[in-house]
């Protein structure tokens, strides 16, 4: 890390116990992010990851710990909680959970109207945005008659128009087809070239392995490793603790490299595309 750059995230010592469940949800969770980061949070349904985000944006006081966004640190007071809600944004696993309003226009516009933003700048903005996630066409729709990915674009939308610094994404590809899959990775590579840093939790390790900075493996409210995709990936006995097995091109780039097929390089393949050149060049 840069001196003096102030890391996106940081948390010291994070736990959280969800009340009368006696459960540690989260448990002594240390952890830096940079600014502009892409990091994948990965592990075991229950692992934590979903507490580990609402604890980021305050909507769960943690127990014991810290976290800074930016270099400040989160305070329980209304206006800290304002200030923290306006840095990072959370779309949901789950987007019914987030749209209520009668259009897909009015959606959009709640967050970006009540952030106090002179209303014709808003608009621009939410029009800037429609038009951007592909939207406008169906902007005067009900959100809640829309299809799952197309509620998903809404959603992410929802949270882009008020520039969050920190974007948090609860397994944004569960449920959608594969054309809504790309459209949404596609989203959420734009967003990394503003340099907002984004959280993802997934549990596709092929993907995490070709999109992420960082990869943080959790386990029973842990860190179990967090590090580069490299780093993580080549742990195989701690993958598989984290009920996660190595990506799919990392097995067969050295299926074939033991087979005398190709020869094993300084930087492993990320992706199928990648290893099919490995390939053609012999
Ligand atoms: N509202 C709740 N009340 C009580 N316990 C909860 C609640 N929500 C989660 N938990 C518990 O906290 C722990 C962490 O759950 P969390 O939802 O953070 O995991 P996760 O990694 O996001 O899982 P998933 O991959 O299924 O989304 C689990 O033991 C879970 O049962």
């Amino acid at each position: 890390m840069n001196q003096g750059k102030k890391p996106a995230v940081e948390l010291a010592g994070l736990s959280y116990t969800y009340e009368g469940s006696g459960i540690k949800a989260l448990d002594g969770v240390n952890l830096k992010i940079e600014k502009g980061n892409k990091v994948a949070f990965m592990g075991d349904n229950g692992s934590g990851k979903s507490t580990l985000f609402l604890c980021l944006n305050g909507i769960h006081r943690p127990d014991s710990g810290e976290i800074s966004i930016g270099g400040e640190k989160i305070t329980y007071t209304r206006k800290g909680l304002l200030d923290v809600r306006k840095k990072v944004g959370i779309v949901f696993q789950e987007p019914d959970s987030q749209l209520f309003l009668a259009s897909v226009y009015q959606e959009i516009s709640f967050g970006i109207m009540n952030l106090g933003v002179e209303e014709q700048t808003a608009r621009r903005e939410v029009e800037r945005v429609m038009e951007e996630l592909d939207i406008t066409p169906f902007r005067d729709r009900p959100a809640h008659a829309l299809s799952g990915g197309q509620k998903k674009q809404v959603a992410i939308a929802d949270i882009l128009v008020m520039h969050p610094e920190v974007m948090i994404l609860d397994e944004p590809a569960a449920a959608l087809d594969v054309t809504h899959t790309e459209k949404v990775h596609r989203i959420v590579e734009d967003l990394t070239k503003r340099r907002i840093t984004v959280l993802m939790a997934t549990h596709d390790i092929d993907y995490a392995y070709r999109w992420a900075d960082q990869i943080v493996l959790m386990k029973n409210g842990r860190i179990l490793k967090e590090g580069t995709p490299e780093e993580v990936c080549s742990d195989e006995a701690l993958l598989k603790a984290a009920g996660l097995v190595r990506p799919a091109v990392l097995r067969l780039y050295e299926k074939m490299a033991e087979k005398g097929f190709i020869e094993l390089r300084e930087k492993p393949p990320k992706s199928i595309e990648e290893l099919e050149a490995l390939i053609a060049r012999g």
